[in-house]
């Protein structure tokens, strides 16, 4: 990251969950089709496959809080993000939008509370539509929900583009017309439209240029004090991850395995993943030399290995380690951790 990125105002720990997911899981089921079901000799007569995207995830974001979510590619982190946003249903679990269960209201009112959280996508061009002009990709939604009347929405779209630093005279312009760090301008005036409170950018940043990456993210941190947002920052950079956010979410398979400050993450990381993770980060000057590179693959979600899903990669794992799903503990001061190494801590 070749510029600084300022973000020096974390929401103190008292303040209340804007968003807290309970226990949330996904499964996907995948009907197999005649070819697979053929070369899937053990499941002879299986008609189906089950994903275990998400495994029981609590996680509660406070409000102006970044909370950065981290892991390998396939470990559920949109999948997580997809449900945070109710773009996924939950297969198990609840969803709290201000201590409100959104799932026990009816559809029409969650829509509603729903709008205040939106979800930008890592590639604004795929998106977009090509066919449609700024003006109505930005413009639509908050025609659609009432927000503005169509007099209003050329000034409404403007004063959207100055905001994240687009000419406000581009509105007539198409999505090809612009430059890839404008398109991910547009992507974001396009979700501020509806006035969220919450943001869940899902690899937001991930194909822009090294050189345009940090005016993004330095974007999304004037936004937040702007406008009080809150994000959940997904990303496989942690490099991204430690520059913007307030706490740092690791997650393996479907589960957490470690949360706390950033600070605390990138000086003391406590599981034997997220220090695997941060040493095959070669950019990050980790200087700790007790750390491994990650071996091995990512198991299949298809078959989570039982117990630790880290097991079979994990240098310590111990017999119990194949059998017993560890908790998340708290470690320290508002670090936890799910190792079974922590298990002979006061
Ligand atoms: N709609 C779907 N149907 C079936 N399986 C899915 C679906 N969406 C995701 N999955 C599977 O769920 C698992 C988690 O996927 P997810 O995209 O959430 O991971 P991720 O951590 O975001 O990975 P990436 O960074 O590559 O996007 C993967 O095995 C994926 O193949």
């Amino acid at each position: 990251m070749s510029q600084t990125i300022d973000n020096n105002t974390a929401p103190p720990p008292s303040a209340p969950n804007l968003l807290e997911l309970q226990a949330v899981s996904k499964r996907f089921v995948k009907t197999l089709d005649s070819a697979a079901r053929i070369a899937n000799l053990f499941g002879a007569g299986m008609q189906q496959e089950v994903v275990h995207a998400v495994d029981q995830v609590s996680l509660g974001i406070r409000r102006g809080e970044v909370v950065g979510l981290v892991g390998e590619s396939g470990c559920g982190k949109s999948t997580l993000g997809r449900m945070a946003v109710g773009l996924h249903s939950l297969t198990a679990g609840t969803r709290l939008w201000k201590g409100q269960s959104l799932e026990q209201l009816d559809a029409a009112e969650r829509r509603k509370k729903q709008l205040a959280i939106q979800m930008i996508f890592q590639d604004p061009y795929a998106s977009l539509n090509p066919r449609m002009r700024v003006q109505d990709i930005v413009g639509e939604a908050p025609l659609v929900h009432g927000l503005v009347d169509g007099p209003q929405q050329r000034e409404y779209v403007e004063s959207l583009l100055q905001r994240v630093g687009l000419d406000g005279a581009m509105l007539r312009r198409f999505p090809h017309q612009f430059s890839g760090g404008q398109r991910a301008r547009v992507g974001i005036a396009r979700a501020l439209a509806v006035k969220p409170e919450f943001l869940v950018c899902d690899e937001a940043v991930a194909a822009l240029d090294v050189s345009i990456q940090a005016q993004v993210l330095n974007l999304f941190i004037k936004l937040r004090d702007e406008l009080d947002l809150t994000y959940l920052f997904i990303s496989h950079d942690l490099g991204v991850v430690r520059h913007l956010s307030d706490r740092v979410v690791i997650m393996y398979l479907g589960r957490i395995v470690e949360s706390a400050s950033a600070d605390t993450v990138f000086a003391r990381a406590n599981h034997p993943y997220t220090q695997a993770l941060l040493a095959s980060a070669p950019k990050l000057e980790v200087r700790r030399t007790e750390f491994f590179a990650v071996k091995g693959e990512i198991p299949s979600p298809l078959h989570p290995p039982p117990g630790c899903h880290f097991h079979p990669r994990c240098p310590h794992a111990m017999p119990r380690c194949k059998v017993e799903k560890p908790a998340l503990k708290e470690v320290s001061a508002k670090h936890f951790s799910a190792c079974h190494l922590n298990d002979g801590l006061a």
